[in-house]
C-alpha cells in the first residue's frame, strides 16, 4: 500500500483581480506530493509558482479547487473551508530569511516552538538541537545581523525543521546567496531532508537547482503544470517544446515531416534529420519543431552517417568543464558542447552528428 500524499492540490484556480483587469495565475492545477518527497516548482517569472506555494501555505486564498494536507482539507471552495496558515502544520523558508533581528539565533528558533504551546524549558534544547543539525550550534547567542547570508539561511532552516512539521515550503531560499554557498547549502538541505524526512515544495527559476534537488520537477507555464516528472525524465523526455527549451539548452529548428515509420524523417534547414523521439500523431507534410541539445552533438567520425550537419566553425569558448562551439550552417547557427577541444577541417568546417534517439520532434505550437 502506498502512503497517502502529504499534499494534494486539486483543480486549483487563482485569479488576481486588479484595476487593470483580472489575471489567471493558476488555471486548474492538480498535484500530489508524497510524504518525504522533494518537489520543485520550476518556471519563468510570472508562471505562477509562488502563487501555488502561497496557496498551499494559506497565504493566498484560491478561487476554486481543493487543498489537502495529510488528508485534511485545508481549502475547499465547494465546502467553504479555509484553514489559516498557522493551523496547516507546515513551515516556510523565504528568500529574505525573515529572521527577527532583535532576537538571538537561539530565540529565533525557539519562537515557533513556543508558539506551538511548549514552555521555554522544553523549547530551548529542541532549538539547540536543530541549530546543531544545520551546523550552527556555536552561534546560538549571536544575532542574525552578525551572521553571513548563508548562516542566516541556515537559521531559517533550523526554524523550519524544529517544529517537526512534515511539510516545508521553500520560496527561492538560495537565490540571495553566492554560487559556492548555494551549492553547499543545496547539499546540506538534501541531507537534512533525507535525515528528517519532511516533504518539500521548493520554488525556483534556476534549472540547475531544480535538477539537483528534486525527486520530481513540476515545470510551470502560465498558470498550468506543463510537465511533472523526475529530473531525468524532464531533461531527456520533455513533453513539449516549452519544457525542452526551458530545462537545459537546445538548438531549435523548424521542419516538415517527410516520412513516418519507426523513425521520423524531417526536412530542416540543416538538411534531413531523423528522429526516434516524436509524438504518435505525426503525419507526412506536417510542420514540426526539431530540438537537439548541444551536448548531444558529437564531431562525426569517418564513415559516420547518422544526422550529419556541416558548418563553419566560427567560435569556440572554453568554459572550464565544457567547451562551446558555434557552427555557421546554411540553415542557421548550431551550438554544440564538447569536453575535448575540436579542430575544424582545413576549409574551416566541422561536421557533427546527433543520434536519432537524441533528436526530439514536437508538433508546432506544442
Ligand atoms: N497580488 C497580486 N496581484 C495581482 N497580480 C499578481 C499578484 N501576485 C502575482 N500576480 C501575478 O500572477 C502571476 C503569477 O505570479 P507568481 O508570483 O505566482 O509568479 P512566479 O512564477 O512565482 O514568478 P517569479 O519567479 O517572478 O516570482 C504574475 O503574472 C503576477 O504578475
Amino acid at each position: 500500500m502506498t502512503a497517502a500524499p502529504r499534499v494534494s492540490v486539486r483543480n486549483l484556480t487563482k485569479v488576481y483581480r486588479t484595476r487593470r483587469g483580472s489575471h489567471v495565475a493558476l488555471d486548474n492545477v492538480s498535484l500530489d506530493i508524497d510524504p518525504a518527497e522533494f518537489v520543485v516548482l520550476l518556471g519563468p517569472s510570472g508562471c505562477g509558482k509562488t502563487t501555488l506555494l502561497r496557496c498551499i501555505a494559506g497565504l493566498e486564498e484560491p478561487d476554486s479547487g481543493e487543498i489537502l494536507i495529510d488528508g485534511k482539507v485545508v481549502f475547499s471552495s465547494r465546502d467553504g473551508i479555509y484553514v489559516p496558515p498557522e493551523k496547516r502544520n507546515l513551515s516556510m523558508v523565504f528568500q529574505s530569511y525573515a529572521l527577527w533581528p532583535h532576537l538571538s539565533v537561539l530565540e529565533n528558533v525557539i519562537y515557533p516552538i513556543r508558539n506551538s504551546g511548549k514552555s521555554q524549558r522544553e523549547a530551548a534544547p529542541l532549538a539547540q538541537e536543530a541549530l546543531e543539525k544545520v551546523g550552527l550550534g556555536k552561534f546560538s547567542a549571536a544575532y542574525p545581523g552578525q551572521l553571513s547570508g548563508g548562516q542566516q539561511q541556515r537559521v531559517a532552516l533550523a526554524r523550519a525543521i524544529v517544529s517537526g512539521d512534515g511539510l516545508v515550503l521553500f520560496d527561492e531560499p538560495l537565490s540571495n546567496l553566492d554560487a559556492k554557498v548555494r551549492e553547499r547549502l543545496r547539499l546540506e538541505l538534501l541531507s537534512l531532508q533525507t535525515q528528517i524526512g519532511f516533504a518539500a515544495v521548493y520554488v525556483t527559476h534556476d534549472q540547475v537547482e531544480a535538477l539537483a534537488l528534486a525527486d520530481r520537477i513540476a515545470v510551470m507555464d502560465v498558470g498550468t503544470v506543463a510537465q511533472i516528472g523526475a529530473p531525468e525524465q524532464i531533461y531527456d523526455h520533455p513533453a513539449s517544446r516549452y519544457v525542452a527549451d526551458f530545462v537545459g539548452s537546445a538548438n531549435e529548428l523548424e521542419g516538415i515531416v517527410l516520412s513516418v515509420g519507426a523513425k521520423l524523417l524531417v526536412k530542416t534547414a540543416f538538411g534531413e534529420i531523423e528522429s526516434a523521439n516524436f509524438p504518435a500523431s505525426m503525419s507526412v507534410g506536417q510542420k514540426v519543431a526539431v530540438m537537439i541539445r548541444p551536448e548531444h552533438c558529437n564531431v562525426a567520425a569517418l564513415g559516420e552517417s547518422e544526422n550529419l550537419i556541416t558548418g563553419r566553425l566560427t567560435r569556440s569558448l572554453y568554459l572550464g568543464a565544457v567547451r562551446q562551439h558555434f557552427l555557421e550552417t546554411d540553415g542557421g547557427e548550431l551550438l554544440i558542447t564538447t569536453q575535448a577541444p575540436v579542430t575544424a577541417d582545413s576549409d574551416g568546417t566541422l561536421t557533427v552528428t546527433c543520434a536519432s534517439h537524441r533528436v526530439h520532434v514536437f508538433a508546432q505550437g506544442a
